[in-house]
This record gives C-alpha cells, sequence and structure tokens, in this order.
C-alpha cells in the first residue's frame, strides 16, 4: 500500500513527497523512506547515510551543497519540527533547466519532503526557530568531493524568503559562479 504521495516537480527528477501520517489514540505512524515506492521515481541506489541537524535560529541558512562524481549523491531532505524553504539547484550538464532553483516549505505538519537526484545542489532557510531535519543520502559523506555554492550567488538569484540571520563561515564564503562552469556531469 502506498505511504506516499509523489508529485514531480518542475525541475526533471525533483519529487516532492508526502508521507501519510497514520493516526490512532496513541498518536502516529509514518514511514519515512520507502525504496519500493521511491526507487520507483528515481532512488537508485542504498542509502549510504542518515543525518540529522538541527538549526536554531528563524532566518538561517545552510547550503548550497554537492558532492561531484564519483560520490554525486540524492538526497531525500524531511522536516521533523519546526518549518524550513527547501532549495535545489539543477547543476547538470545539458539539463533543460540547468542553473534554476526550486522550493518548497517543508515542516512536520505538512509532512512534505524533497527527493533530490544527484547533480543537484541543495540548501535551505529555517522560517522557524528550532527545525530539525533528516537526510537520507545516496552516498557516503566525502569532504574531498564536496562542492558549495554561494546562497546569495546573482546568477542563481534564489530568493530567500527572510533575512539572513545565521550561515556557517563556510557557506558565507562559498565564491560565486564564473562564466566558465558549465555544470555537473553524472
Ligand atoms: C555533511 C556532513 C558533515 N559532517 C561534519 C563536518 C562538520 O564538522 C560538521 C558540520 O558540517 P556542515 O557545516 O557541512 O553541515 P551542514 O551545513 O548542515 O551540511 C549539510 O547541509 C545541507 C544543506 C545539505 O544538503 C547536507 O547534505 C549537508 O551538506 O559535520 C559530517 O561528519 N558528516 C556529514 O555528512
Amino acid at each position: 500500500m502506498s505511504r506516499f504521495e509523489i508529485i514531480p516537480l518542475p525541475l526533471d527528477g525533483l519529487q516532492k513527497i508526502t508521507r501519510q501520517y497514520l493516526g490512532d489514540n496513541r498518536g502516529f505512524f509514518s514511514r519515512i523512506f520507502c525504496v519500493e515506492e521511491l526507487s520507483s521515481v528515481g532512488w537508485c541506489k542504498q542509502i549510504s547515510q542518515i543525518n540529522h541537524t538541527q538549526t536554531s535560529k528563524q532566518g538561517s541558512v545552510r547550503g548550497m551543497h554537492f558532492q561531484l562524481p564519483p560520490y554525486a549523491e540524492a538526497k531525500l531532505v524531511t522536516c521533523i519540527r519546526g518549518e524550513v524553504w527547501d532549495v535545489a539547484v539543477d547543476l547538470r550538464k545539458n539539463s533543460s533547466t540547468f542553473l534554476q532553483w526550486h522550493a518548497e516549505r517543508l515542516s512536520a505538519e505538512n509532512g512534505q519532503a524533497l527527493l533530490i537526484p544527484e547533480g543537484f545542489a541543495h540548501g535551505f532557510q529555517t522560517l522557524t526557530a528550532d527545525a530539525e531535519l533528516l537526510y537520507c543520502h545516496s552516498a557516503p559523506y566525502t569532504p574531498s568531493a564536496e562542492v558549495g555554492l554561494n546562497p546569495q550567488d546573482p546568477v542563481l538569484a534564489i530568493n530567500w524568503p527572510l533575512a539572513v540571520t545565521e550561515i556557517s563561515n563556510k557557506d558565507g564564503n562559498h565564491p560565486m559562479l564564473n562564466a566558465q562552469f558549465q555544470g555537473v556531469v553524472l
């Protein structure tokens, strides 16, 4: 039985996954990941890691992050506390939506998650204080393959909903894209 509503988003391969909450007098049951259902919409590898982050302040930004091949990864990003504005940027060379971004509001209440394919950068801004995310990753964390895009890059022109209140030194210092950037070849 399907536990998710899966909606394709405007960037090819990017999907909005809405999980079902099965409630009873004890509380609820909810499936976060299902290899059978998600492999039919592009999750084609194992889960290498499941990571959990907590972000204290409203308006904080983390991102934009991706890993280069052969460590390119798909991510399933789920919000389990608070609300975030979650952004994916298509970096695939030859994609018809190269350098376009798409954002969705994710929260525990709306049950929405983003399935982000390989070749995308990912980041988010907290819309509430004390937001927690769970990430399923299809490849192991590999710092030597990790690349960051500047969240304020005018080429990306991401329309962050709030003023940026917190950002790591690393993320705030990611370089801006230049004309030589041709995209990621998977
Ligand atoms: C991402 C990551 C970080 N770390 C360590 C490195 C560092 O000491 C500490 C914090 O790392 P960061 O500042 O990179 O954490 P953070 O900025 O939260 O990184 C995350 O950002 C979002 C936007 C994503 O898409 C995730 O995939 C991930 O890259 O955790 C790991 O041990 N494993 C991991 O998988």
